[in-house]
């Protein structure tokens, strides 16, 4: 709709429809000279300062190539989206909101069909419904999708049966399969990663916004999982919601107006050649923004002070993770808020803590009362994946059901005890009934893991077991 003069009606759009198309790479950049130069700094900063676990690309000129051409597409989220995060990401540092990140470890392409990535959205948008009833406070929903395409990896080679070959990095960098040709890396993929990372999105706004998420819905779901007689220690709770919805229809709720949720897309930042060139010049600020994703997060693996990846992060103004295990130096943690967060912009630097069942209580404690006591005002975030990782008897990497409760009860218990907020929880899962992770009400155990183990990197929860996790973390929101 246009006035008759041809100018658009003020107030009609969203501010976040303001594009961030200046591109990256150097070129033909229009957007305000600041935005320029710091995007200079950022490219050079970039290619000059170590980058812990980069592929090593076999042909230069195809990579500059693609670089190029990632710099010529349109940003696959926008400035404001991200800034709208970031103050939903600040609302969980002081308790008004509660963060469910949640999603594969490792996204492959062929992974990204229109049934998997419903079925993840359901998944967090049951477990995010569970939360808030727990929370009594808005969860902020974000998918480790639509970019989770890279892997860190412990060890750059894989042996098998007396063969070496490069270890898999994720498909944004080499395929799977265990032969010489799949292992190397293809900068080729990075722009597969693109178009896999754009159809994703397209249909998680699609099914975020089109009537999917309706409230009524998630609540039949939640219902039916309830309904399953291995689920039946959840029923209390699930009887408790279901008593607040007639609650709320009673009063009239308008549950036409929940029909549509906000929903974020998050990766962690590894590859740089792919996130630099999805950097842009923000057209209404002249800020950096990286348009790969609306949140991102720098692992425990590649957050050294000095490194590429932290200097990165702090020149785009996305919120923020950063991944720390049990071994993070305080003043070490210390110095990177002063780097990431030096302005203390609450809802821009999320720690994502990744201790281990066994370690959070000692660990978490020290780290968390510094962290506090410097003024820094950051979202504390339980991954309660990372640190409770072995091998199966089978030879499986898996993980407890039970270890990842515990850590999560941990985390609570040490921010109880400090006075800080447990801001939310950030979980490897998906929306099908894989055999990865041991335990939970189906009782998986070692000689089920070959039945459908499908991650190609870390064990996920399966839809059951995310569910669960749901609603055994909603109790433990409930008795705040
Ligand atoms: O999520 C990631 C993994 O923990 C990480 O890539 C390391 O895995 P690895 O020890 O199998 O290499
Ligand atoms: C590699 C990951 O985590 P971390 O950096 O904490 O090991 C991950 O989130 O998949
Ligand atoms: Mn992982």
């Amino acid at each position: 709709m246009r006035t008759r003069a041809g100018a658009p009606p003020s107030g009609d759009y969203p501010e976040w429809v303001t594009l961030t198309t200046d591109t990256a790479a150097g070129q033909g950049i229009a957007g305000p000279a600041a935005g320029a130069e710091a995007l200079a700094a950022l490219n050079a900063a970039a290619t000059e300062l170590e980058a812990a676990q980069q592929p090593t690309w076999p042909d230069t000129a195809a990579l500059s190539e693609v670089v190029a051409t990632l710099a010529s597409y349109p940003p696959l989220v926008f400035a404001g989206e991200c800034d709208q995060l970031t103050q939903r990401m600040a609302a969980a540092s002081v308790g008004e909101a509660f963060v469910l990140q949640g999603g594969d470890c490792a996204e492959t392409f062929a992974s990204a069909t229109a049934d998997n990535i419903r079925d993840r959205i359901k998944t967090i948008l049951q477990m995010a419904a569970v939360l808030t009833y727990g929370a009594s406070v808005p969860v902020v929903k974000v998918g480790r999708m639509a970019g989770q395409y890279a892997k860190p990896r412990s060890s750059s080679v894989e042996t098998r049966e007396g063969v070496t070959l490069p270890a898999f990095r994720g498909d944004i960098v080499n395929d799977f399969a265990f032969h010489e040709a799949a292992r190397q890396p293809d900068p080729q993929r990075l722009v597969r990663a693109y178009h896999a990372s754009s159809a994703t999105l397209n249909l998680v706004r699609a099914f975020t916004t089109g009537g999917f998420a309706d409230l009524r819905y998630v609540h039949e779901w939640n219902r039916g999982f309830v309904a399953n007689s291995a689920n039946a220690r959840y029923e209390k709770l699930a009887h408790d919601i279901d008593k607040a919805m007639r609650f709320m229809a009673a009063c009239g709720a308008d549950f036409d107006a929940m029909r549509t949720v906000e929903f974020y897309a998050a990766h962690e930042a590894l590859v740089l050649d792919y996130e630099r060139p999805l950097t842009r010049i923000d057209s209404r600020s002249g800020r950096l923004y990286d348009t790969s994703g609306h949140f991102v997060w720098v692992g425990e693996r590649t957050r050294q002070l000095d490194g590429a990846h932290i200097d990165f992060v702090s020149r785009v103004s996305n919120p923020i993770g950063v991944k720390l295990g049990p071994k993070a130096d305080i003043d070490e943690v210390l110095r990177m808020i002063d780097k990431v967060d030096p302005d203390r912009t609450p809802g821009r630097l999320t720690f994502i803590t990744r201790m281990g069942a066994g370690t959070i209580r000692d660990a978490l404690p020290a780290l968390v009362d510094k962290v506090t006591a410097s003024g820094a005002t950051v979202t504390w975030i339980c991954d309660p994946m990372h640190g409770n990782t072995f091998e199966s008897s089978t030879g499986y990497k898996t993980r407890d059901f039970e270890d990842i409760v515990e850590e999560v009860r941990g985390f609570f218990e040490v921010h109880r005890s400090l006075g800080t907020v447990p801001g939310g929880i950030h979980v490897e899962l998906t929306g099908n009934d894989v055999t990865e992770c041991l335990g939970g009400a189906e009782k998986i155990i070692d000689s089920d893991l070959e039945k459908r183990y499908e991650s190609v990197c870390d064990p996920r929860l399966n839809h059951q077991q995310s569910l669960e996790l749901a609603f055994v973390v909603a109790e433990m929101l409930g008795q705040a």
